[in-house]
């Protein structure tokens, strides 16, 4: 049997199938279908056009969605969603004035969270990532990916994928596992972190290729962090074991780490809060995605990606959410398309492409997700009755969607 939706007001994001990302001035495009239909078979998306041209059988299902729009359901490309809990008091110490360096220094940041999680089981962790997951899914986000990162011991960081790989098996929507190899210096190699990336290279991340417990390797590459040419070793080995890339660089310092990305043809380069003429001449020069993280500039205060001088050179932005403990406790997307819109001045056509296909791309997912196209998964969101998709970034804060259906079911609760 199919579901028609009927009297849609607009269809968004209606493309063929050979549009799998779109950069610079096409990023400025929404295609779109006023007074449309929309058909779904088997979970995948089968049919779709004007409403002039609407066919149906008896036996089909028909849902009448006059005065809403649907379109794609937002793809989060960069989570750290499995974390153990939370941070306010470092929160109320920022709100005095303490920076997110200032409080990492003070042992606060990602080694606090790594302390928690050490202290959490592997089914309470499970528990906590799968609600968030759930909440997540019904403010749109229809694909996922989510790093490890929070471990900082070869055990640590097995747990955090092996809870990864069981919400990739509980969930609904596709899930992407990134092994955030260099995240932090743990304080047991304070003084040797040759050693730390030695054990990272030679010890967790064979066993996570052997076991298949990650699509994609990490690095935090970062002043006080991991330097350039820590992430080279780490990026080389990956490389070796057929590991593809998606690095953390420029969040607050940029010196080179987005042309190493570029050497290594990582699939994205993510944050570049801080932006140099030579990494988007690298960017032009590569395949690899730049990725802004808007949620984290509010919450830490830092700048804004330069979306216009990454659009205006011809790159294909996208947008996630970093929902994380400490720099962007929230994975609403439909927030992070607001601040898109209003912080980084970029047009709602351009923010919804780059948390939309372009997303999609970015986790390597744009064959199946990220538009509606025939043959494409059935994951999309209806809204409220709005006058225009520009309100949803518009009217801010508020929730605009009022269905979330994924793989062609309604899974709103
Ligand atoms: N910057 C590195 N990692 C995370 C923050 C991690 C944390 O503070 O817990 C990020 O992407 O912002
Ligand atoms: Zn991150």
């Amino acid at each position: 049997m199919k579901t028609h939706f009927i009297n849609i007001k607009n269809l968004l994001q209606v493309r063929q199938s050979d549009d799998l990302i779109v950069s610079g001035p096409q990023m400025a495009v929404l295609p779109q279908i006023e007074n449309a239909y929309l058909s779904l078979e088997n979970g995948n998306i089968v049919d779709y056009g004007q409403m002039a041209k609407f066919n149906f059988s008896n036996q089909d299902r028909c849902i009448d969605v006059e005065g809403k729009i649907i379109l794609p359901t937002w793809v989060d490309s960069h989570t750290h969603l499995v974390y153990a809990g939370t941070r306010e008091d470092e929160f109320k110490d920022r709100i005095k004035g303490l920076s997110y360096q200032e409080i990492a220094e003070k042992g606060g940041g990602i080694l606090n969270s790594a302390e928690k999680l050490q202290n959490a089981s592997k089914d309470e962790l499970f528990d906590q990532s799968f609600k968030r997951l759930q909440n997540l899914i019904q403010l749109g986000t229809g694909a996922i990916e989510i790093k490890s990162g929070y471990g900082l011991t070869h055990e640590g960081e097995i747990k955090m994928l092996e809870v990864i790989q069981k919400l990739k098996r509980h969930s609904p929507i596709p899930v992407k596992a990134t092994y955030l190899a260099a995240h932090a210096l743990p304080i047991a190699y304070k003084n040797n972190k040759r050693a730390y990336i030695d054990e990272i290279i030679n010890k967790t991340l064979p066993e996570v290729v052997k076991r298949n417990l990650a699509d994609y390797v990490d690095v935090f590459c970062e002043k006080g962090y991991f330097d350039l040419a820590d992430t080279e070793r780490i990026l080389k080995a990956a490389k070796t074991l057929g590991l593809k890339a998606k690095i953390h660089v420029n969040q607050f310092n940029a010196f080179g780490g987005v042309q190493k990305a570029v050497d290594f043809d990582a699939l994205s380069v993510d944050h570049l809060e801080e932006l140099i003429e030579d990494d988007i001449s690298a960017l032009q020069a590569s395949k690899t995605l730049p990725v802004a993280l808007p949620g984290c500039s509010f919450f830490l205060g830092i700048p804004y990606t330069a979306a216009r001088k990454l659009i205006d050179n011809n790159l294909a932005l996208t947008l996630a959410s970093d929902y994380n403990p400490g720099s962007a406790p929230s994975g609403n997307m439909n927030f992070i398309v607001a601040l898109a819109c209003i912080k980084m001045n970029m047009t709602p056509e351009e923010a919804i492409n780059a948390a939309t296909l372009n997303a999609a791309h970015a986790i390597e997912l744009s064959d199946t997700l990220g538009s509606i196209c025939k043959g494409k998964k059935a994951n999309f969101m209806i809204t409220k009755p709005i006058n225009s998709f520009s309100f949803i970034p518009y009217a801010f804060g508020e929730n605009h969607i009022e269905q979330v259906w994924i793989n062609g079911k309604n899974i709103t609760s």
